[in-house]
């Protein structure tokens, strides 16, 4: 897939980031009409409004469906700003490209199935229209990473990926996790594939898009989607995560863009630093092997299970209190000691097999 291409939209400035704002929903022309004056006041140049709304139940606000076409074209003749919208259907994909929709989305619960991903693809081909596609509600970036790969299978250059977060029980902080490590990795993966963060998914909340889009940018993503409303307390769905285009553009002003690659002296001995470190971390660890493997050999002659299940919860819980205790997290601490307790025990089941 390293045949992807940047979203170049003619007139828009390539740097970062390369912002797309509107509605949640568009509501009536009016609204969908103010807020892209508005925005296009502040220099955003593309306008972003669902006309199809997968609700999680039945009942709420659906969209407009295709009634809403007429009024992103207003906003395009009038404004000059690219309009996108999701599509979740082939009978959407046909809508927004009779349409002269500039750019389109897929949404998380579309990108977690393949028969709807793959239907959305074979509307496209043979189409040149820059797609995006959300990350599926669930922590699976294979899911994700097939999502991309049928939308480029149809023929489509232009791809991004939106990072929307992943469905989580705990809401305590976030409407949907940030789990960066997935993002982080789907870039190891395709690296020239653009992300963009959606703040407003992923924090449910106004207040966590300034520094949800400062982490995103931290992390070198290349754009935000940001749910913006001339009128947010108003608005006919997800109110409590959108902002007035005012609101936004000073979120954006405000973000810190760092480019910096090069290193000095400094950081290479910092670095230096890490690599000792990471040669003494992985040396420790072989010996631990060697006494695992030793306990596996004790294990063998006694008749006794590699698992000791309640040996690995006291060091489990230990350990984690232990790191909270020196500065760190304590689910990192958890992940650690479960990856260094699978090892020891698939090398334990080993001895106990041969
Ligand atoms: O204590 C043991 O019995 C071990 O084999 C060591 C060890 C570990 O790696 O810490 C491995 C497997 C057990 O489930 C518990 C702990």
């Amino acid at each position: 897939m390293n045949d992807i291409q940047p979203i170049a939209l003619p007139g828009v400035d390539p740097r970062r980031p390369l912002v797309i704002a509107g509605p949640c929903s568009a509501e009536t022309e009016e609204q969908v009409i103010e807020t892209a004056r508005l925005l296009a006041a502040e220099g955003f140049r593309i306008y972003r409004a669902g006309l199809w709304k997968p609700r999680t139940k039945p009942g709420g606000f659906e969209g407009v469906g295709a009634a809403g076409i007429p009024w992103l074209q207003r906003v395009r003749r009038e404004t000059g700003m690219y309009v996108s919208t999701e599509v979740a259907t082939r009978e959407h994909v046909a809508a927004a490209l009779a349409g002269g929709i500039d750019l389109l989305w897929i949404g998380a619960r579309t990108a977690a199935n393949p028969f709807a991903m793959q239907e959305i693809a074979d509307a496209l081909r043979g189409q040149d229209i820059p797609v995006l596609v959300k990350n599926p509600v669930s922590p699976d970036l294979e899911l994700w990473i097939g999502a991309i790969e049928r939308i480029r299978n149809a023929g489509i250059r232009r791809i991004g990926a939106i990072h929307r977060g992943f469905t989580s029980i705990d809401k305590s902080l976030y409407r949907n996790h940030p789990m960066w490590a997935i993002p982080i990795e789907l870039h190891r993966r395709l690296p020239s594939l653009p992300i963009f963060c959606d703040p407003s998914h992923i924090g449910g909340k106004r207040e966590l898009i300034a520094p949800l889009s400062q982490q995103a940018m931290d992390l070198g993503f290349g754009g935000l989607i940001v749910e913006a409303h001339c009128s947010p307390d108003c608005a006919w769905s997800d109110k409590a995560q959108q902002v007035t285009p005012e609101a936004l553009a000073y979120i954006v002003r405000n973000l810190t863009i760092r480019e910096q690659t090069s290193t000095t002296e400094n950081l290479n001995e910092l670095r230096a630093q890490i690599d000792k470190l990471d040669d003494e971390l992985l040396e420790l660890l072989a010996r631990r092997m060697r006494v695992s493997h030793e306990i596996g050999q004790y294990k063998k002659e006694h008749d006794m299970p590699v698992l000791q299940a309640q040996r690995y919860e006291e060091l489990l819980a230990r350990r984690a209190a232990q790191a909270v205790e020196m500065g760190m997290d304590r689910e990192f601490m958890r992940t650690v000691m479960q990856a260094i307790h699978e090892e020891s025990v698939r090398q334990q089941m080993q001895v106990l097999g041969k």
